[in-house]
C-alpha cells in the first residue's frame, strides 16, 4: 500500500497535498492508537495533531492571567483541570450543588488548544482568566507564553513513568482501533523505552518543564500525582497561591480547600452520570478516563526485568536535573 495512502487513512479527515508531502519528511514510528506516530519538533505526535499543533503555535497569542494546564497524558490530566477549574471559578459556583463539574467533564471545561481549540479552528474565547490546557511540551509552547514579561501561569502534573505506562497502555487496549492489529505489553513497554509515545519521549516532556520551574518559578509550577495523592490539601494551597486566589483564613475555616478537594475527587467524579456515560474529545468515552487512580498498580504488571529496564532508563535520563521519582 502507498504510504501517502496510510497517512490518509491513519488521519481520518482530508490532508492537503503539502501536509502529506511535509509528513514525508518526517520520521515515523508505528502509533499506539493510529497506524503512525511522527517525530515533529522533536516529540512524537499523530498527523492529525501536527496540523492543529501548528495552528496554536502561529496564532495563539497569551494573555495577562491566563492559564495553562500542561501535562504528558495519563499523568492526572484530568484531575488537575478539575482542581483548577474549582479553585479558580470558585467564587462563581457553589462546590456542593450545580458546578459545573457534577454535568461536565473536565475536559469540556479546561479545553486542550490542540483539539478542543486550534483543531476546530476555535480561538480561546475572551473570559477572565482564561483556563486551557496542552500536552505539548514546554519547548514547542507558543512564544508568547514563554516570555517572561507575559503574566499567564503554566501548571504541570507529572506522574512516576510506571504507573503513567500502565495506565497509557490500559487506555490504548480500549481505544486502539481493532483494524490496527494487536499491540502487546511488551511491544508497547519497548517503544514506551524507546521514547515512543504521544508527545515523548516521557523524561524529555517532564524535563522542559521540571527545568523551566526551576528557572522560572513564578511562571511555570511543577506537580506530581503522587504528592497530591498524599497531601491534597496542602498542594491546592500551594496551587491557589501560584494561580494568585490563595485560600483566605476564612474560606480555610469554613473548609472550602476539602469541599474543592471533595468535588474533584476520583470517588466523586467517576460516578457522576456524566463521566460514566458522557462523551468529550474526538469521542473518547469519559469512563475510560477513570480507572484505578492508585499509586503502584505497575508492582502487579511488571516483570523483574522490566523494572530494571525502566529504572536504568529514568535513572540516566534525570541523572543531575534534581527531578527523581520514588517508586
Ligand atoms: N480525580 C482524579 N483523581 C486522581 N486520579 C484521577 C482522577 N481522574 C482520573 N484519574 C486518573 O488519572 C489517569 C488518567 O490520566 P489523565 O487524566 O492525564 O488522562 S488524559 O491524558 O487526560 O487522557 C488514570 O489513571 P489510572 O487509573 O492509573 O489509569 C485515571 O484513573
Amino acid at each position: 500500500m502507498a504510504f501517502t495512502q496510510l497517512i490518509e487513512e491513519d488521519d481520518h479527515q482530508e490532508l492537503s497535498q503539502e501536509s502529506k508531502e511535509f509528513l514525508l519528511t518526517l520520521p515515523r514510528n508505528k502509533g499506539w492508537r493510529t497506524r503512525n506516530l511522527y517525530l515533529f519538533q522533536g516529540f512524537w505526535c499523530q498527523a492529525k495533531e501536527i496540523h492543529a499543533i501548528l495552528s496554536f503555535q502561529q496564532h495563539f497569542q497569551a494573555q495577562a492571567k491566563d492559564i495553562i494546564v500542561a501535562s504528558i497524558p495519563k499523568t492526572g490530566t484530568t484531575w488537575l483541570k478539575a482542581l483548577t477549574f474549582s479553585i479558580v471559578n470558585r467564587h462563581l459556583f457553589t462546590l456542593q450543588k450545580e458546578h459545573p463539574l457534577l454535568t461536565s467533564n473536565p475536559h469540556d471545561l479546561v479545553p486542550f488548544l490542540e483539539y478542543n481549540l486550534y483543531a476546530n479552528n476555535n480561538i480561546p474565547g475572551p473570559s477572565r482568566p482564561r483556563l486551557m490546557a496542552t500536552h505539548v511540551p514546554f519547548h514547542a509552547l507558543p512564544d508568547s507564553i514563554k516570555m517572561e514579561s507575559n503574566t499567564s501561569r503554566v501548571v504541570y502534573i507529572s506522574r512516576n513513568p510506571f504507573d503513567t505506562f500502565l495506565s497509557i497502555w490500559h487506555f490504548m487496549s480500549k481505544i486502539r482501533p481493532d483494524e490496527l492489529g494487536p499491540f502487546s505489553f511488551e511491544e508497547a513497554f519497548d517503544m514506551y523505552c524507546n521514547g515512543v509515545v504521544g508527545y515523548g519521549p516521557y523524561w524529555e516532556h517532564m524535563l522542559g518543564y521540571y527545568k523551566e520551574s526551576m528557572k522560572n518559578p513564578e511562571k511555570v509550577l511543577f506537580l506530581k500525582y503522587e504528592e497530591l495523592k498524599d497531601n491534597i490539601e496542602f498542594h491546592l494551597k500551594r496551587l491557589a497561591e501560584f494561580l494568585g486566589c490563595p485560600f483566605s483564613a476564612e474560606e480555610e475555616r469554613e473548609g472550602v480547600i476539602e469541599d474543592v478537594a471533595k468535588l474533584c475527587s476520583f470517588e466523586n467524579l467517576k460516578e457522576l452520570d456524566v463521566n460514566k456515560n458522557g462523551k468529550c474529545i474526538a469521542n473518547f468515552e469519559n469512563k475510560h478516563l477513570f480507572r484505578t487512580a492508585k499509586v503502584g498498580d505497575w508492582m502487579n504488571h511488571f516483570t523483574p526485568l522490566m523494572v530494571e529496564q525502566l529504572s536504568t532508563i529514568m535513572e540516566q535520563k534525570l541523572e543531575g536535573s534534581g527531578l527523581a521519582f520514588k517508586i
